[in-house]
């Protein structure tokens, strides 16, 4: 039987590449759903060429180009939040593919996970927010969320077989990012298309610049915490620039598993959509003479405060990772408008961390409320 899978922000990184595995395993994967937010001409496409049932088109005002473009086939059209919130819950769709960007992915996953749909997620700002709410109703429903991020794909893999035995700790890789090394003052004056240069992943921009501020790894040290049900303690970031190592698991007994390969998002994607069994792939084979140098650092925490953020917020529990992220999301929005300097960014997640009402044990409601009470936060202190 092939699984049907709706996408949830096709026409970004992770949503090409995922219509690339199902292109390349038609005998596994058929489109059920595509999403888009703003990039109307290639969701066309995307439709024209994967004939899903549905797709949605969230920016409302492009509705119609949509409509009109695909009139002549059988595919149905909808614009709107409400909308996605809708096509995640059809009986025709066995996984939700989670690969929007941002807070937007929140809503959609928790309607995906109430009608019982699988989740490949990518979209660790899910977990971030509200992984505790997450996980509770993933357990109530008996849906699993399988790991897109590379990392925890990684994890994930080293768990296979290994369910019995309980995790020691994890160790997060970092590939440090583009100002891997550098200090405060050279971070000053850094621009948007320095930060926007990753060393080894091509990827959103988003995630791009929380990579050079390691924001990223603060999000997946949070998003590793839910995904395995670990204590704060038993999570570690390394810096490993070759990205080649994708993370590790320590067992009780000292063994260290690690999950290794090239660089590329198409076979963690793979893996979580076709769990548990590997497809054989053409994707590029690593070769150990081609990589002569492993190696490995430690974070610098005082010049990427970000990551020391991160690890204070997920102490804090409670609303602070949802302030975290959103103050996050609006730091990053005006480094990419040349708004905020990179530094500046920094400043910001703090002060709101330090303004935003805590709240110790949030309810779904309180995460809207909060998350819209950071943004607003921010966006004064940046006016101020
Ligand atoms: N790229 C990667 O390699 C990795 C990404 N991830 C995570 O996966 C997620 C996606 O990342 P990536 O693919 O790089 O991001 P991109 O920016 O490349 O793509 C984002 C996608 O989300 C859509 N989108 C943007 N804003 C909204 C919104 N407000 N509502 C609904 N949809 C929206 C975009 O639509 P449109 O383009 O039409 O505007 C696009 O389809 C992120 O959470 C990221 O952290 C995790 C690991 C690796
Ligand atoms: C591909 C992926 O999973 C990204 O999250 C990647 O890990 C970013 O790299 P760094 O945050 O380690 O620079
Ligand atoms: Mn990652």
């Amino acid at each position: 039987m092939k699984k049907r899978v709706a996408i949830l922000g096709s026409t970004g990184s992770i949503g090409t590449q995922a219509l690339e595995v199902i292109q390349a395993q038609p005998q596994a994967f058929e489109v059920e759903v595509l999403t888009a937010h703003s990039n109307a001409n290639l969701l066309i496409a995307q439709a024209i060429a994967f004939q899903p049932n549905a797709v949605v088109i969230t920016q409302e005002d492009l509705y119609e180009d949509v409509r009109d473009a695909l009139e002549t086939y059988p595919i149905k059209v909808y614009a709107g939040m409400n909308a996605v919130n809708s096509v995640v819950q059809m009986d025709t769709v066995d996984i939700v593919l989670t690969a929007m960007v941002g807070y937007a992915g929140l809503q959609p996953t928790i309607k995906a996970i109430e009608a019982g749909k699988a989740i490949a997620l990518a979209n660790k700002e899910t977990l971030v927010v509200a992984g505790q709410l997450i996980t509770q109703l993933a357990r109530e429903k008996g849906v699993n969320i399988y790991p897109v991020d590379s990392e925890h794909s990684a994890i994930f893999q080293c768990l296979a077989g290994e369910f019995h035995n309980p995790i020691e700790k994890i160790v997060l890789t970092a590939s440090g990012g583009p100002f891997r090394g550098k200090d405060r003052s050279f971070l000053q004056t850094v621009t948007k298309a320095q930060a926007l240069k990753h060393p080894n992943w091509e990827m959103g921009a988003k995630i791009t610049i929380d990579s050079a501020s390691l924001m990223n790894k603060g999000l997946e040290v949070i998003e590793a915490k839910w995904l395995f049900g670990l204590r704060n303690d038993q999570i570690e970031v390394v810096v490993h620039p070759q990205s080649i190592v994708h993370s590790l698991v320590q067992f009780e007994d000292g063994s260290l598993k690690a999950q290794m390969g090239l660089p590329d998002m198409k076979l963690p994607i793979q893996y979580a959509l076709h769990y548990p069994h590997r497809l054989k792939s053409s994707f590029p084979r690593f070769n150990f003479l081609d990589y002569p140098q492993l190696t490995f650092e430690k974070p610098d925490l005082e010049t990427f405060r970000n990551l020391s953020l991160a690890f204070e917020a997920m102490e804090r529990g409670g609303n602070a990772p949802c302030i975290l992220n959103a103050a996050n999301e609006v730091a990053v929005a005006a480094f990419l408008r040349e708004e905020v300097g990179f530094l500046e960014m920094s400043d910001l997640i703090s002060d709101c961390l330090a303004k935003v009402a805590y709240i110790a044990e949030p309810s779904l409601d309180d995460f809207v409320q909060t998350d819209k009470e950071a943004r607003q936060v921010a966006l004064s202190l940046m006016q101020a």
